[in-house]
């Protein structure tokens, strides 16, 4: 008798518990009917035990994907194993709004959801039992490390005064290009290009001056460039250019009309130092394939700038 009542008073306690525990615990039958219903499911549905019990899942939550869910449902049945389903693969199978402060920058809860096979004493398999946890802050602490990361990825890629590409994502394209050439044999150029006597830019106005012409001559590059065309810095106040299926003669017309644009437009100084103007020399080639490695394609363009700038500079020269 007295193991009868201390029987009774562990289940009485075990009941307490599962039904206040920061969980939520839901039992259904084979026809989707809610059999158990927890206080965590009331406070977050808004729906209290009574009203829920007896009526399918699918009337309460009619946003839940039913053929989804009763898939696996029956797949726990027949099969008599459970099933785990993560905040990755489903966000939340229960339309549940975030309540916790700290994780307000969610809208709504994200779940992992366990939906196990309870048996009868008969050890037939008829219910399943639906355990809820809520992992919002695990989320949020995720997408924040990997929006971090992403930025933090970014940063690595761009040239923090002109904002362009920098050099080593330079490398890694002309690879890249370099390897699908071999393969494709489309044709695509590089442009190297430097700021004519920039030098005396900062000697004359000072070296935060030369920043923002370095800026604005950027800014000029690329906006005069393709959405598929790749601008970067390629050091101090020379860039290159790549620009994929474009012949030398294409590129040429392209580095005539920047250098055009370049020359014509005045730079306004700031704190009213008054406006410069500067000039560009352009180096072209485009890739062959006879070239063994990018250094000589690189090279190619680079003997074709210096060039330019022995031949009086403000002008472009194309390697055939
Ligand atoms: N303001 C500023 N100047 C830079 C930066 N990087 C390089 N420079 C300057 O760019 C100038 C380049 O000078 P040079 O290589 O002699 O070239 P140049 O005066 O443009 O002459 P040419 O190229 O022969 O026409 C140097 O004075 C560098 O200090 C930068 O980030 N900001």
């Amino acid at each position: 008798m007295i193991s009868n009542a201390e029987d009774m008073m562990e289940l009485h306690w075990l009941f307490d518990m599962l039904q206040h525990i920061d969980v939520g615990l839901v039992v259904l039958d084979e026809n989707y009917e809610i059999k158990l219903w927890n206080s965590f499911m009331e406070n977050h549905s808004g729906v209290s035990s009574s009203i829920a019990k007896e009526r399918s899942l699918f009337d309460v939550f009619p946003t839940i994907n039913k053929p989804w869910l009763e898939r696996k449902l029956d797949n726990v049945i027949a099969l008599r194993t459970p099933i785990f389903v993560s905040w990755e693969q489903r966000p939340h199978l229960f339309p549940f709004k975030s309540y916790r402060p700290i994780t307000s920058m969610a809208d709504n809860m994200y779940q992992n959801v366990a939906l196990r096979p309870i048996s009868h004493v008969d050890g037939t398999v008829k219910h399943v039992c639906l355990v809820v946890y809520d992992v919002t802050d695990v989320a949020i602490n995720k997408a924040s490390l990997s929006s971090a990361n992403d930025k933090l990825d970014q940063l690595s890629k761009i040239d923090p005064l002109t904002q362009l590409h920098n050099r080593g994502s330079l490398d890694k394209i002309l690879k890249n290009t370099f390897n699908t050439f071999q393969v494709s044999q489309k044709p695509c150029s590089l442009v190297m290009c430097d700021i004519d006597f920039f030098k005396k830019i900062n000697d004359q106005y000072g070296h935060p001056v030369g920043d923002s012409v370095l800026r604005k001559v950027s800014r000029l590059i690329a906006s005069n460039v393709r959405s598929s065309d790749f601008v970067s810095r390629y050091g101090g106040e020379e860039f290159v250019i790549l620009l994929p299926n474009i012949d030398v003669d294409g590129a040429s017309f392209f580095c005539e009309a920047v250098r055009k644009k370049i020359a014509a437009t005045k730079i306004i100084l700031p704190n009213q130092a008054g406006e410069v103007s500067v000039t560009m020399s352009f180096g072209v080639s485009q890739l062959s394939p006879s070239d063994k490695s990018v250094s000589e394609w690189l090279n190619r363009s680079d003997a074709a700038l210096y060039q330019a700038k022995d031949n009086g500079r403000n002008q472009y020269v194309a390697v055939r």
